[in-house]
């Protein structure tokens, strides 16, 4: 075995120059790589008479594969598989320089795993495949006595076309993992759209808290700062979520949401980082989990209160070291993703009485948005309902008028539900009034039982004294 030297003699002959821009034209022409990787090999065949050309990629940092060659059956393929440092291909790749076996027949290192050594084939030349000089392959050709050409010009050839072959196959695979991502991600929003959780609609308010509220949003959105936003239910958490996501750096990619609380302690953690396949009994393929698919954008944890003891301690040192495995895996996952938090519980509460860990709790509350509820909220009531009344006259076709003395009734209610309640109160409305206008008892009629009964008591008592 003789390691390259790198000479660098003559200038490249018409019939290497041929070869090469025949290659290069095949595989740049390519939709499916490896038939044309496989074409390539067969004109370095047929110009050079370059026999038994392979190239192997490398998987997980150890193992090369057979990743397109030509005169290997199935099975051959299968057993030249070689680790870092093993035969002239091994060897190749950890020492990122051509090797050259001059004789194959008695050279140690040439081991013929695959058993497909020729008789006539005399030496085998393997040059490993850079990009960014990391070894991602590497390619390989025996050469016999009807060899076009001589040692120095064979590893100069493949050493130009490792390098072009090592470009097509990590872009490829980029290309390879960006539709799986975005197939991932169209499936994702598929499953939020059909259940209605997204929703990236305007923030609607003017009230002095909700401007404090747009004040911090706006501050903070530009950084990476972990985020918690508290508040009641139906205040918009999530919409204040997506706020941020939108004015980040990061509004060109993902804004990913998991509502913990609707997600079971056993399955929480495969949610969040995924899991392997055959990890636990319905693993039946692997699958990435929130945090991979909002890699890059912004990840929205709802009801982070709710989340189990054991996610707590992984979610924590996602926060620290931007790094998890996924269930039942053992290679490190590194991300890049903002995370904000959202609960309308008392996480201080919680952690005075040990539900909640203290560390993971100031990770979280880096910064904190108190959303005010509704009914602290003054005018912002009659400005959400008339919002509310166009969208859903909107959507409906159809013209409705709310009285005075109805919006006065509106704006008294003390929405225990928040905007959320608001918002289905005045679907309502639109579903049953009509033009010329709900009035007071109407209005009291399509509100929530309960609250009615009190709306009614308050208005007998206003009415007697
Ligand atoms: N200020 C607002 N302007 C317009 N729509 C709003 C506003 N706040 C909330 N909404 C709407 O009210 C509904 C509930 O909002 P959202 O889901 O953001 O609340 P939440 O606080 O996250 O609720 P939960 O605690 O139940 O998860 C959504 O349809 C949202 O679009």
């Amino acid at each position: 075995m003789v390691p390259y030297e790198g000479k660098c003699g003559d200038c490249l002959t018409t019939k290497e120059l041929m070869t090469l821009y025949e290659t290069a034209t095949v595989v740049s022409n390519s939709l499916d790589l490896v038939a044309s990787l496989e074409k390539a090999l067969h004109i370095l065949k047929n110009r050079l008479q370059l026999e038994k050309c392979v190239i192997h990629t490398l998987q997980d940092d150890t193992l090369l594969t057979v990743y397109a060659c030509i005169d290997f059956s199935k099975h051959q393929k299968e057993l030249a598989t070689y680790t870092l440092g093993e035969g002239v291909t091994g060897f190749a790749a950890q020492s990122k320089e051509p090797v050259i076996v001059e004789n194959l027949h008695s050279d140690m290192l040439f081991l013929n795993k695959s058993g497909n050594r020729d008789k006539n084939a005399l030496s085998y030349i393997a040059v490993p495949m850079l990009v960014d000089q990391e070894v991602i392959g590497v390619l390989g050709a025996s050469m016999s006595k009807t060899t076009a050409i001589g040692f120095e010009s064979t590893v100069r050839v493949l050493t130009i076309l490792s390098s072009i072959f090592a470009q097509s196959i990590r872009s490829h695979d980029i290309n390879l993992k960006e539709k799986e991502r975005l197939k991932e991600l169209k499936l994702y929003y598929k499953m939020e759209w059909d259940s209605k959780v997204h929703n990236f609609g305007d923030i609607i308010g003017e009230s002095p808290k909700m401007k404090q509220v747009y004040n911090v949003v706006e501050r903070i959105a530009g950084s990476n700062v972990s985020v918690l936003v508290r508040g009641e239910t139906g205040t918009g958490k999530e919409l204040v979520a997506a706020a941020i996501h939108k004015r980040s750096k990061r509004k060109d990619e993902p804004f990913v949401k998991l509502n913990c609380a609707a997600i079971t302690d056993s399955l929480i953690e495969s949610e969040l980082f995924g899991h392997e396949k055959g990890a636990f009994t319905d693993a039946k393929e692997a699958r990435k989990g929130r945090f991979e698919l909002a890699d890059g954008g912004t990840l929205f944890l709802d009801e982070i209160g709710d989340i189990s003891a054991s996610a707590q301690v992984k979610l924590l040192r996602v926060l620290q070291e931007r790094e998890f495995e996924r269930v039942g895996g053992s290679k490190t996952i590194k991300v890049n993703v903002r995370l904000v938090a959202a609960t309308n519980r008392n996480l201080e509460e919680m952690v005075k009485n040990g539900t909640f860990r203290e560390d993971l709790y100031y990770r979280l509350n880096v910064i904190p948005i108190d959303l005010p509820p509704l009914r602290e909220r003054g005018d912002d009531i009659a400005l959400l309902v008339n919002f509310f009344l166009q969208k859903s006259m909107s959507n409906h076709k159809k013209k409705v008028l709310i009285t005075d003395e109805a919006m006065e009734i509106l704006c008294q209610y003390t929405w225990p539900g928040n905007v959320r309640e608001l918002e289905n109160t005045v679907e309502r409305i639109v579903l049953m009034g009509s033009e010329d206008g709900i009035s007071a008892d109407e209005m009291l009629l399509l509100l929530p039982a309960f609250n009615q009964k009190l709306m009614c008591q308050r208005r007998i008592y206003s009415e007697e004294s």
